[in-house]
């Protein structure tokens, strides 16, 4: 069995791996961390655990967390990874972090984008960034695994298949993306409240999330471009669901290119050809967030705009599984050799 431990149990991507791990067959999980509920049982927490879940939330104990573990996933908010990682390493284990702190190639990228000086920049080399159906071979060998935020995931999922083949302007993206409120997390934050988020749909951190960076340098990558020549407009918008990532993006498909609808699906189908969580749509079939609700599918509909000359995709994920904690276990599979799916390849629940 593999030993599993979760730092920051308590938030809502914690809840989620817990849920998903407490019936993976091949896990036992040993140590979920939390700072305001140390000592308290983890079923007194989420009362929706009770009788499932037969541990007690445990301090923040670094070395002694893990020592106990075989994995560590780290569900904390950015910028308290690194202690974690830098033991993990020490002690030979394996880590998955679901926040920001190693997804980036650059230091001076993430300390301008999140506020933060970074305090160990030379294991960012090392990280793998851990989007599977792109990574999958460097994700195995992995140490430290920085797992995609659930924006990003969405985005570069959308047109991975058409990068660096000179059918779009790359730089030029321009992505609208929705997401649902437990994309913030279950701290107290002021427009997650219901009678501010109920019934309100507004744009936040417009041409300045910290999901732009990020974006920019795993499709400059693919692309074949350097992050610093890329200018993607990324707009989020807050909506009133619980769960959910839609990102629909609009690319200008390049002078003299031609292509169909039918052949740009045909394309998206054979690069996902064999990926058990990622869906092309049929003709006409656009995404809705609530096939992915719970579930670690990703749902892509792709058309050509010929009126235009653009190419518009749109993509529904669960921004907390394939988004955060299913995305995390299908990399802890493949890390350790597991089948991919295992645990996580429930399809959503509908409606
Ligand atoms: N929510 C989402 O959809 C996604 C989130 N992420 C990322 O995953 C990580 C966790 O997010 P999420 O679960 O939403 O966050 P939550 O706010 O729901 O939970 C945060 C967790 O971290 C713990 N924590 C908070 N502050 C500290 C601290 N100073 N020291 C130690 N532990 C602390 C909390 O523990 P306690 O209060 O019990 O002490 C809680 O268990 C973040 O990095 C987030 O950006 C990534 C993708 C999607
Ligand atoms: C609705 C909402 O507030 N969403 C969060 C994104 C959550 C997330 O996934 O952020 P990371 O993946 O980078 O940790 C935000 O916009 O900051």
């Amino acid at each position: 069995m593999i030993r599993a431990a979760i730092v920051g149990a308590t938030g809502y991507t914690g809840a989620e791996l817990v849920r998903l791990l407490s019936r993976h067959p091949e896990v036992k999980l040993v140590g979920l961390t939390s700072q305001q509920y140390a000592g308290q049982p983890y079923e007194s927490v989420f009362h929706h655990f009770a009788d499932q879940v037969d541990l007690h939330c445990s301090p923040q104990h670094i070395e002694e967390i893990v020592a106990d573990a075989d994995v560590l996933f780290l569900a904390v908010p950015h910028g308290l990874s690194v202690p974690w990682v830098v033991e993990s390493l020490r002690q030979g284990k394996k880590v998955i972090d679901l926040g920001a702190d190693f997804r980036f190639r650059r230091a001076d990228v993430y300390e301008k984008w999140y506020s933060t000086h970074h305090d160990a920049p030379e294991l960012l080399v090392e990280a793998v960034y851990g989007l599977p159906e792109l990574k999958r071979e460097a994700v195995a060998k992995a140490r430290v695994v920085a797992n995609p935020g659930c924006y990003p995931t969405a985005s570069v999922l959308s047109v991975a298949p058409i990068l660096g083949k000179g059918i779009i302007n790359e730089r030029r993206l321009i992505i609208d993306a929705k997401s649902g409120v437990s994309g913030a997390g279950r701290k107290l934050n002021t427009p997650s409240l219901y009678a501010e988020a109920n019934e309100n749909i507004n744009a936040y951190n417009v041409g300045k999330h910290r999901h732009i960076p990020e974006i920019e340098q795993e499709i400059a990558e693919r692309a074949g471009l350097q992050a610093d020549q890329m200018a993607i407009s990324f707009t989020p918008h807050l909506t009133p669901m619980t769960r959910g990532i839609l990102a629909t993006v609009y690319a200008d498909i390049q002078a003299g290119v031609k292509i169909t609808t039918d052949e740009l699906r045909q394309m998206y189908q054979e690069f996902y050809a064999g990926e058990f969580f990622v869906h092309v749509m049929k003709e006409g079939v656009w995404p809705h967030t609530k096939w992915s609700y719970g579930s670690n599918h990703a749902f892509i509909g792709v058309t050509v705009e010929e009126r235009t000359g653009r190419i518009i995709v749109s993509t529904a994920i669960d921004n907390l599984v394939k988004g955060a904690s299913g995305q995390a276990i299908q990399n802890m599979n493949i890390l350790f050799g597991l089948p991919e799916k295992t645990a996580i390849e429930a399809p959503g629940m509908f409606p």
